[in-house]
């Protein structure tokens, strides 16, 4: 399976109305503050936004709205995977991220046989308080010879000007959140980061 190299992460439907039309091919909603009835909208708008502009939507956290909604990926976080069904997820034919930050939550992800694992913080985020320190981009060559052939995404401080050594170094794809949402001009920063990753699509 072949994952675009620029993949956006949001947390909102108005985010993916506003940035997907510009031709982003992968999309995360990753939504911590709304109720299941909001959820449940924002899932379902996402959702028909990207099959208008063939786009991939990733749902994260909520596997069991996804599969009710017909999300066809998921991402899961290791606490995330303690609770999730994941004979259930499978059956329903959904694909599946998981998120790794050592080696244990790697053997742990592998186990699971994932469509795809990623490993962060490469760089310190701002988006949230990290119990990892940055894992620097050494680490995603390791990552890269022990998860392959499994893409492998990279995420955490990511910007245009860190792609060629995230890429270099063996990644498949660079997940990002604040360099876009918190950017001044968010829809040029997106086309930047569509273009600048368009020499590894
Ligand atoms: C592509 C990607 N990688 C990692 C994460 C983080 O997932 P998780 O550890 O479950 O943390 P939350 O995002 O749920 O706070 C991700 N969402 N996407
Ligand atoms: C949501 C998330 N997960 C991470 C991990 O390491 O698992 S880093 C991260 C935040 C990514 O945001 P930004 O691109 O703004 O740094
Ligand atoms: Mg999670």
């Amino acid at each position: 399976m072949k994952l675009d190299p620029f993949y956006l992460i949001v947390d909102s439907a108005a985010w993916i109305e506003r940035l997907v039309p510009l031709g982003v091919r992968l999309v995360q909603l990753r939504i911590k503050t709304v109720d299941e009835a909001g959820l449940r909208a924002e899932i379902r708008q996402a959702k028909a936004l990207c099959a208008e502009h063939q786009c991939q939507l990733i749902v994260n956290d909520h596997w069991r709205l996804a599969i009710e909604e017909g999300c066809d990926f998921i991402h899961l976080g290791q606490e995330d995977l303690q609770t999730a069904n994941l004979l259930a997820i499978r059956a329903a034919g959904v694909r599946l991220g998981l998120s790794t930050h050592d080696h244990v939550e790697l053997e742990t992800a592998m186990f699971a046989e994932p469509n795809y694992v990623a490993l962060g913080p490469i760089y310190p985020t701002i988006l949230k308080k990290m119990t990892w320190a940055p894992q620097g981009v050494e680490r995603i060559d390791e990552w890269k010879r022990r998860v392959a052939p499994v893409p492998l995404v990279a995420i955490g401080g990511l910007n245009p000007d860190r792609l060629d050594g995230v890429f270099a170094a063996g990644a498949d794809s660079a997940a990002v959140v604040t360099d876009i949402t918190l950017n001044v001009d968010p829809e040029a920063r997106t086309r930047e980061w569509i273009e600048k990753t368009d020499q590894w699509r």
